[in-house]
């Protein structure tokens, strides 16, 4: 079953990009993990299906998986690479995609080469409150208790001073205090709109470059009163820049690069 892909990345954060528009494809989860194996697959930080969009407004339906096989509700890098991909196949520079976190509209300006997704709204209760005491009861050498909210998909962010937390991000992913598991973020600030950030990916590990990530932990810092709302995230394959807005979405802008385009044989890999 010969199927064309788009290979591309938001900050080295890389994608496998399946086009299902004109038919279903058969990706269960072990077929995707196999796609995304980077010694055995094509290798990928995630992989991203494009379908036809069931709702009024949006160009396409976009769904994210993980490398592990599960999905995710969302994911930033990705977003700016497909509305990137709408650009340059159909000519639409202001394309919305279709996700679980919602409409996302995003705008590509060809002339910098940056583009902006409206990542919507976070949703502060999601795990806030029962986090923090849980936290707190537990006692364990944490810098504090990280901030947490939803993008769509679950962060948790901590705040802290060196990256040495990052080797328990597989244990603090998996803890029982994330039922749906988390991605955790740890931010460093160098100013109040200045961001160092690293981030062990829910599913995937760390990633050179995580965009729900980047919008999580600007809110987290601003409403714990350390960031402001428009600030620029450093992580490792580059810089984001994070706009909380005043109507309570989180715009994110950045680039995406195409790498390569390919054919796989999906028969090749488990089904
Ligand atoms: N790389 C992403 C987030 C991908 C999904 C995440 N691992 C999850 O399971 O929620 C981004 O750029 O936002």
């Amino acid at each position: 079953m010969l199927t064309a892909f788009h290979k591309m990345h938001g900050l080295g954060n890389d994608f496998v990009i399946l086009d299902e528009r004109p038919a279903p494809l058969p990706l269960p989860p072990t077929r995707v993990a196999a796609l995304a194996h980077r010694r055995r697959g094509i290798g990928c930080d995630q992989l991203v299906t494009l379908a036809p969009p069931t709702l009024p407004g949006a160009d396409v339906l976009v769904r994210f998986f993980n490398p592990d096989g599960s999905e995710a509700g969302a994911c930033g890098n990705a977003s700016r690479c497909v509305a990137d991909l709408l650009y340059r196949q159909q000519g639409l520079d202001t394309p919305v995609l279709q996700t679980r976190a919602g409409l996302l509209p995003a705008t590509v300006d060809a002339a910098s080469g940056l583009i902006t997704v409206d990542m919507g709204e976070p949703r502060l209760d999601w795990r806030d409150v029962p986090l923090a005491a849980a936290m707190d009861t537990l006692s364990l050498p944490l810098p504090g208790a990280p901030a947490a909210l939803s993008m769509g998909n679950p962060h948790a962010t901590f705040f802290v001073e060196d990256f040495s937390l990052l080797d328990r991000g597989a244990a603090l992913e998996n803890d029982p205090l994330f039922p749906e598991r988390a991605n955790i973020g740890l931010a460093i600030m160098l100013a109040p709109d200045h961001m160092r950030l690293k981030v062990h990916e829910r599913g995937a590990g760390v990633t050179e470059a995580c965009g729900s990530g980047a919008c999580a932990a600007v809110v987290n810092a601003a409403r714990r009163g350390l960031g402001a709302r428009l600030c620029t995230v450093e992580l490792d394959g580059g810089a984001l820049r994070i706009e909380w807005a005043a109507n309570n979405h989180v715009l994110m802008t950045g680039p995406a690069t195409a790498s390569f385009e390919g054919v796989v044989d999906l028969a090749a890999y488990p089904s």
